[in-house]
């Protein structure tokens, strides 16, 4: 069986909203969708594998279009596939796109490899006929566990959106099965930041548990005010104070905030996640770390990261990525993570589940469709079809 990619595909689609966190609105928010079309037929088809980034950073169709998909396309078919010839070998790939790529400042170069490597990645358990979770389990000699925590990321600042609507919306993820809901913080005064979380747990009342998110937002001096306020409530936890490169700033903030800490969205290597285990004051017994593979050179990279987690002695049971995609359910179903983020309301169709899965107190069960699953999902899958048609 010969197995080629024949053509990698890229177009940039919006996913623009009147959101808006404490740094940036997504009024103008978009995403790239990739396809890597192979030789390999399946049911009289081409297999194909599917990719996009998470929100936050952008489409990258100008990087992936001028350097990385040449790359793939240009290298001798054979140095991309495994031993045994019969199926892509993804961190062979990886480094095919990666040639004459020079180390540091990562950028959002991450961002363009991490859409490709998606892709690659559900083409390779597509042709290997498995849910990406289970050959993924496989690879590592673990049990899959295909039950994943996944908890409802919303709570944006819009316009006219006050303490009532804000409470309407929680209220709507718990009706809808989640045991965690996430609101945005630091885009309005102190004060009035702490009347909204005293409406939200006024609403939620203890079924559920609320995590704060700042975005990065703020100095020390604010992100340490902010401290102060929070650690009297419950929370489950206090996301991205400050600069997510500013590792002096989490690590003092962990002074004054007993609670669980969230951070790593924002950091897109392996190297810069070590910089952080070693010097952002991270407590591996109760805070969480939040790489999000689309974002950071997809999952052979976050496969590294997961190297130096256990090197600094954490679990990664402690991570919990963002970007609510089923490539992260995957890689927390296959490899152990702790959850997963979601978006019920947002940036659809990229995010979410297969059509059918229920949230159930806070877990999903990942059905078994060969790949990233996104064939389940009828919304999300016509865009793709329509891009490798
Ligand atoms: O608002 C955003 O940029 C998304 C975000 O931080 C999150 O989901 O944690
Ligand atoms: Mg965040």
């Amino acid at each position: 069986m010969s197995v080629r990619i024949t053509d990698i595909r890229e177009v940039t689609k919006p996913i623009a909203s009147p959101i808006r966190n404490a740094y940036i609105d997504f009024s103008k928010m978009t995403c790239s969708l990739v396809a890597v079309v192979t030789d390999v037929v399946r049911d009289g088809k081409p297999v194909v594998g599917y990719g996009f980034n998470s929100n936050g950073r952008y489409g990258q169709g100008g990087l992936i279009r001028e350097r990385f998909r040449d790359r793939v396309l240009d290298a001798p078919p054979g140095t991309l596939l495994d031993d045994e010839g019969t199926n892509l070998d993804p961190d062979r790939v990886w480094n095919a796109m990666m040639a004459n790529e020079k180390p540091g400042g990562h950028g959002e170069r991450s961002v363009a490899v991490g859409t490709i490597d998606m892709a690659i990645w559900d083409a390779t358990a597509k042709i290997a006929n498995k849910p990406l979770f289970r050959l993924l389990a496989e690879r590592e000699d673990r049990t899959a566990n295909p039950r994943v925590f996944v908890y409802a990321a919303g709570g944006y600042y819009y316009p006219g959106k006050d303490t009532d609507l804000l409470r309407a919306e929680m209220r709507s993820y718990l009706d809808r099965g989640y045991s965690v809901v996430k609101m945005k913080i630091g885009g309005a005064s102190l004060d009035e930041d702490q009347k909204r979380i005293e409406a939200v747990l006024h609403e939620i009342d203890g079924e559920a548990q609320l995590a704060v998110d700042a975005n990065g937002r703020f100095d020390l001096e604010t992100a340490i005010a902010y401290a102060k306020m929070l650690r009297n409530y419950p929370l489950f936890w206090y996301e991205e104070a400050g600069d997510p490169l500013d590792y002096q700033l989490q690590a003092a903030l962990a002074e004054f905030y007993p609670g669980p800490m969230a951070t790593g969205e924002n950091l897109f290597s392996h190297q810069d996640a070590r910089n952080l285990l070693r010097h952002g004051g991270m407590r591996p017994d109760r805070d969480w770390l939040q790489f999000d593979p689309a974002l950071a050179y997809g999952l052979c990279e976050f496969q590294r990261t997961l190297a130096v987690l256990t090197t600094h002695g954490w679990s990664a049971a402690r991570c919990i990525p963002h970007g609510g995609h089923q490539m992260a359910l995957n890689i927390a179903a296959g490899l152990g993570l702790g959850g997963n983020e979601s978006y019920p309301d947002l940036f659809q169709p990229y995010g979410g589940f297969p059509d059918g899965v229920r949230v159930e107190a806070g877990r999903v069960t990942l059905p078994d469709f060969p790949g990233i699953g996104f064939e389940g999902k009828e919304n999300l899958y016509r865009e793709m079809a329509a891009l490798s048609a």
